[in-house]
């Protein structure tokens, strides 16, 4: 099992209190002096008894009446600014975390995202960072108030009769080790709840964003019963957690009562023998009952504040994660590219093991259309996800205009490659924004330009709404073709030197690519292009073809000379021309 410490998540929690100290400081004051007239008000019952009654003082009486008044008046003062306060720290803190975290995951690199799944980072930032909240915003008041009136007792206590104070004491040991003993225990339920609830979050992403294929497979008992389990297991995970804080509680109840018999039985005595007053007894036994709330209080806070540590390792787990791809501290921007691009004695893996790309040369020139095509899995994709750094090659080099990619920005690399996907992910906002993307300071002139050139203008216009019509979640309002032509769009106005096209036609029927790939013709013009495809009818005219095998190149050429090979390309050519010819365009 992992250990965890929870004095340095804690500690690392409170790092983020610093922007806050000054409104911790008057929220602490002001806990202070709530707590402190809690402690007050035994004295004035004891000062009652021993002395108004006793000398029969109505003038004390009424002094001590309109104190007591007054002091529930400041009481309820104090109590809100303490909880204004603490609430605002508490929740600012959270905040930040959640926007650390949020930034962090901005910046960590593509491999990070494929070895998780979605619904797990997703919760990361949700289900963490609320169980994050409730330690530091709900707990953490309470702690500290609880903690006053605790301290705050023990010295009235002490005053009153420290003898029976020692004796009361004796019960802190077991009181400690009682804690200790659930808390420990309880961070780790609480580690198995906030996994559970991934695994619950991980489900319905996954579910949800693949309603459709669900649906298709009848598979929605199947999916009903996988949800079952998953909250069947969150459940019981948070039901181990309820039995380890509701044993807790009893336990402590339970010494507490043991501490109040002991005060009952020897305070007794010492009132009988004459060494106390009946006054202090009383106001002792109100003191230690005003102890055991919060000593049971503590205790139920301390197992809540162990189960949002777990939360709080979950988070800080991920902030520790660096980004394998990272910024050189002296990285240079890379000046307005011509694109000579270069791939030399490139070998790179996703995993470690297999090999995606081994020693793998090629030499691309300014403005040529280099179209990379090859069987399933052979390392295209890869070669493309090199080149905007979304991963950094094990070995060899990558340059651009003669520099290498591991020396400059990343947006001075990125904001001169265009990438259009086969899938292009739009956001569920406006035609315009979402055109917008491409360059957010763009005029309106230069969108409609963009669209136009993209062979989108005319759809738009037919839209409700023209350029202000929303294009639902991930762009489901639009037809694939129609997503393409936004995502040239937006290509175009972001006016890369270098575009990476991958498989950019390949969802689509013969009519909607045929649009589609006039807009992109016109994309390419001038500009250097790196052009995957499956359909090999779209890359004839490529400049240069490359096609690759299990990571190498193993021919390359121009279409004809490739076909007068009689190899690979050859082969995949008349494959796909069969299929045509039997009418099953591929
Ligand atoms: N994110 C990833 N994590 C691990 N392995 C990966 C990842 N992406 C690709 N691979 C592996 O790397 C190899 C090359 O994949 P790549 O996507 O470059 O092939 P491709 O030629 O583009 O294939 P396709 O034409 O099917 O898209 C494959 O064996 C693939 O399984």
């Amino acid at each position: 099992m992992t250990q965890y410490n929870s004095l340095q998540s804690y500690k690392r929690l409170l790092m983020f209190i610093k922007p806050y100290k000054k409104r911790l400081v008057i929220a602490v004051i002001c806990m202070a002096f709530s707590g402190a007239s809690n402690v007050v008000v035994p004295w004035l019952i004891k000062d009652v008894i021993d002395k108004v009654l006793a000398n029969k003082d109505i003038y004390t009486l009424n002094l001590i009446v309109i104190g007591i008044l007054i002091l529930f008046l400041l009481r309820g003062f104090f109590y809100f600014g303490q909880r204004y306060l603490m609430s605002y720290v508490g929740q600012k803190i959270v905040n930040d975390i959640r926007e650390k975290l949020y930034r962090h995951l901005q910046v960590l690199s593509l491999s990070y995202f494929d070895r998780r799944k979605t619904g797990n980072i997703m919760s990361n930032l949700t289900n963490d960072v609320t169980a994050l909240q409730t330690a530091i915003a709900g707990n953490l008041i309470s702690f500290v108030q609880e903690a006053v009136i605790l301290i705050g007792s023990l010295v009235s206590m002490l005053f009153l009769y420290w003898r029976l104070t020692l004796l009361t004491l004796v019960i802190v040991p077991l009181v400690i080790f009682t804690i200790n003993f659930f808390g420990s225990r309880l961070r780790l339920a609480g580690h198995e709840v906030q996994g559970k609830l991934a695994d619950i979050t991980t489900l319905l992403e996954e579910s949800i964003s693949g309603i459709r294929i669900i649906r298709s497979f009848n598979r929605e008992d199947y999916e009903i019963k996988r949800f079952l389990v998953q909250n069947d297991n969150n459940f019981w995970a948070l039901m181990q957690t309820t039995k380890l804080t509701s044993l807790l509680t009893p336990f402590i109840q339970f010494f507490a009562a043991i501490a109040v018999t002991a005060i009952i039985w020897y305070g007794g005595i010492s009132v009988i023998n004459g060494d106390m007053t009946a006054g202090a007894l009383i106001a002792f036994l109100i003191y230690a009952i005003n102890l055991a709330n919060p000593v049971r209080r503590i205790s139920e806070i301390y197992g809540e504040i162990q189960k949002s540590l777990a939360a709080a390792d979950r988070v800080f787990d991920t902030l520790d994660t660096e980004s394998d791809v990272k910024e050189k501290n002296d990285a240079v921007t890379l000046p307005f590219v011509k694109g000579n691009i270069t791939f030399h004695e490139v070998s790179f893996s996703y995993d470690e093991e297999h090999p995606a790309l081994t020693h793998f040369n090629l030499a691309i020139k300014p403005g040529q259309v280099v179209a990379l095509v090859g069987p399933s899995g052979a390392g295209k994709s890869t070669v493309a996800n090199l080149l905007p750094r979304f991963y950094d090659v094990n070995s060899g080099s990558l340059t651009i205009d003669g520099t290498d990619v591991r020396d400059v920005t990343f947006a001075s690399l990125r904001q001169q490659i265009g990438l259009v996907p086969q899938e292009t992910l739009l956001f569920n906002a406006t035609i315009r924004e979402n055109i917008l993307y491409g360059r957010l300071d763009a005029s309106e002139e230069e969108i409609v330009a963009a669209a136009e050139a993209a062979n989108a203008h005319e759809f738009i216009l037919e839209l409700p709404g023209g350029y202000d019509a929303v294009v639902g979640d991930r762009g489901s309002a639009l037809s694939g073709g129609q997503r393409q032509r936004i995502a040239i769009a937006r290509a175009i106005l972001k006016n890369p030197r270098i575009l990476i096209l991958d498989e950019a036609t390949s969802a689509l029927d013969t009519e909607s690519e045929k649009i589609v790939q006039a807009a992109l013709d016109r994309l390419m013009e001038g500009r250097t292009a790196v052009v995957i495809a499956h359909r090999l009818s779209t890359v004839r005219n490529a400049d240069h073809i490359v096609v690759i095998d299990h990571g190498h190149i193993v021919e390359e050429g121009t279409h004809k000379e490739l076909l007068a090979q009689h190899g690979l390309y050859a082969n995949l050519y008349a494959v796909q021309f069969k299929d045509k010819s039997e009418g099953r365009n591929t």
